[in-house]
């Protein structure tokens, strides 16, 4: 069935096998001996195909192996190759049964016909009562027996065990020989072995010994019969979602364990980024408690030098001099007062008692505790009450936005009305510059710009400096936490995704056995990522939404935009994604026999 002719493989410079030449006979025991290193699996690779690069010719019934494809490589492991190895490899989390059938996705049209075959090995084996057990709770023996009914399912021309009895004791070794001795009637069994005690019953044995293939006991007459034609059968669809959902469920606990342990990570990174919004929110609330934050005061200068260089500068607005008025006039209903003068102050430095500085364009006022005890001696109450501002007969109805604290009588109107008072006012001595800074994260420069230049302001630099400085520290460690957090789990998720890939090397070693294609290995371990994938992704909306609950419940300012959420569910997505690629890369390149062998 098989012959090699003139096979030589080598590694680099390095020859394993050279000029091989044999002819296996159809069916019969065949023993393959060698020391370890000797070269006995390279030759097994060669003739099931895995490996393609050789010379001189593999010759299978009437076809070279070299002019397959890699598809009709698979389609002949499929229908030619039954394999036995040393460790079994039997799927754990999967029943007897289930993995006796495993080959039968790749040729099976009926499953009831295959179970009955399954179910009529396992009993020929001696291990029918078997069926529905975990192949983990079996003995090395019946797990030999197991891979023995699995090598046996799709009915093989010939059965290739590889040290199978290596891992048994000498009697079930011994039962396990004569079950091979007795396939061997009705097939060709090619026994892998070190062992020449096991040769003992085999109808001929080879010996790898100097790279060199030597026939050591003849015992075969093979028969110049005509060669057969090939015949491969093309693979029946597999439900690789079923399959990929199989694995899901057999290695659910370790998945559920790398996507919680991931969600917590991206989650303590994605509530970094939302401690920027915390800022945002406190910057906000900040501005609405202090009105006047942005403002800045500027005391009379000699020369102009301090008004050029604000009225230049595009980060400030509002920028007008400041002047003292005279009988002005506040009065309300009951009350009528007139102040002789009027000078400008610095907004920004007094603290207030209650509400807030008048804002722009709101017609407000701002008065002291003694001038607020003259209408109400109860002061906090008159917030938002009315008083009317009267200026060179000019009336500007106001609506008190605030307390602030000082010993003498005097008041605060937003800047828009302030101007208004200096309409018309041609003095070159002038008290003070007002100017606004337009955005919050400008004062801290601006001021310190300012004073550079010897000009010196009166701002709420302090306080402004002191929320920027908290908020940064407090970012800082929240980011070092976080990115620590995000790390570890990255490294947890890398070493579990590693570990798990080490079981992956058998799966995709035997699939590849069976005659699974790399196409379709790849689709299977990528959708049972993608299953991970959507695992982690509803684990993070899950811990996503409690972490929310909690903020509400404890009243935390967190919140996580629409967009936010959607972006941390994508990235946990695709960082699972890739991760798993990158753990996979060497696991598409391995060598199916280096794989069942890692
Ligand atoms: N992919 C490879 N690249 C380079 N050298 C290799 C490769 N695979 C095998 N070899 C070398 O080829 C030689 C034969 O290896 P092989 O695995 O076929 O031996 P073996 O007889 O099956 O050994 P054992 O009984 O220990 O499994 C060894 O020296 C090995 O180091």
């Amino acid at each position: 069935m098989i012959t090699l002719h003139n096979l030589t493989k080598e590694y680099g410079q390095t020859t394993i096998l050279d000029q091989a030449n044999y002819q296996f006979p159809e069916k019969g025991f065949i023993c393959l001996l060698g020391e370890s290193g000797s070269g006995k699996s390279t030759l097994v690779n060669l003739i099931a195909g895995f490996d393609t690069d050789y010379t001189g010719e593999i010759i299978v019934d009437d076809t070279p192996l070299n002019s397959l494809s890699e598809a009709q490589l698979g389609n002949y492991r499929k229908d030619y190759i039954g394999f036995v190895f040393q460790n079994y490899h039997l799927l754990s989390g999967y029943t007897v049964l289930e993995n006796i059938l495993l080959p039968c996705e790749l040729t099976s049209t009926n499953q009831a016909e295959s179970k009955a075959y399954a179910r009529k090995l396992l009993a020929d084996l001696g291990i029918a009562e078997k069926e529905n057990e975990q192949v983990q709770n079996l003995s090395g023996g019946q797990k030999q027996r197991v891979a023995i009914a699995r090598a046996l399912i799709q009915k093989p021309k010939m059965v290739i065990a590889d040290e199978p009895t290596g891992a048994l004791d000498r009697k079930t070794a011994t039962e396990m020989m004569d079950i091979l001795k007795e396939i061997s009637q009705t097939k060709l069994v090619i026994l892998i072995t070190h062992d020449t005690q096991l040769c003992e019953i085999a109808d001929e044995v080879i010996q790898i010994i100097d790279n060199k293939l030597v026939i050591q006991q003849p015992g075969l007459t093979i028969e110049n019969s005509p060669a057969k034609k090939m015949m491969l059968q093309p693979p029946k669809k597999i439900n690789l979602f079923k399959m990929a959902a199989k694995n899901f469920r057999v290695r659910f606990l370790s998945y559920f364990f790398i996507s919680l342990v991931f969600s917590i990570g991206i989650l303590s990174f994605i509530t970094t980024l939302s401690s920027g919004q915390l800022m945002t929110h406190a910057i906000q609330q900040f501005k609405e408690k202090n009105t006047s934050f942005n403002n800045g005061y500027i005391s009379y200068q000699e020369d102009d030098n301090s008004y050029q260089i604000l009225s230049a500068d595009q980060r400030v607005e509002n920028v007008y001099k400041q002047y003292k008025i005279q009988q002005v006039t506040l009065s309300s209903d009951d009350f009528s007062m007139t102040m002789p003068e009027k000078y400008p102050m610095p907004k920004t430095t007094e603290s207030m008692s209650y509400g807030t500085m008048p804002r722009i364009q709101k017609n407000e006022i701002a008065i002291t505790p003694s001038l607020a005890k003259k209408l109400n001696p109860q002061i906090d109450q008159l917030i938002g009450k009315s008083l009317t501002v009267t200026y060179q007969g000019k009336e500007y109805p106001l609506t008190i936005s605030g307390i602030y604290n000082a010993g003498y009588d005097d008041f605060f109107v937003s800047s828009d009305i302030e101007q208004d008072f200096y309409q018309g006012i041609d003095s070159q001595s002038y008290e003070a510059i007002h100017y606004d800074v337009k955005k919050f994260e400008d004062i801290v420069p601006v001021t310190e710009e300012l004073a550079e230049k010897n000009i010196q302001t009166k701002t709420a630099v302090t306080e402004v400096k002191a929320l920027q400085k908290s908020f940064k520290q407090l970012k800082t460690l929240f980011t070092l936490i976080s990115m620590i957090i995000l790390l570890i789990a990255l490294f947890i998720v890398i070493m579990m995704l590693l570990k798990l890939q080490q079981t992956r090397y058998h799966m995709v070693g035997l699939l590849y056995s069976f005659g699974f294609n790399q196409k379709n290995v790849k689709k299977l371990l990528f959708i049972e990522n993608l299953c991970l994938a959507m695992m982690t992704a509803g684990f993070t909306s899950l811990l996503l939404l409690g972490l929310q609950l909690i903020a509400q419940l404890t009243k935390i300012d967190f919140r996580i935009t629409l967009n936010e959420w959607f972006l941390t569910i994508s990235a946990s997505v695709l960082i699972i994604l890739v991760t798993h690629l990158v753990t996979s890369y060497r696991l598409f390149k391995v060598q199916p026999i280096v794989a069942l062998k890692k």
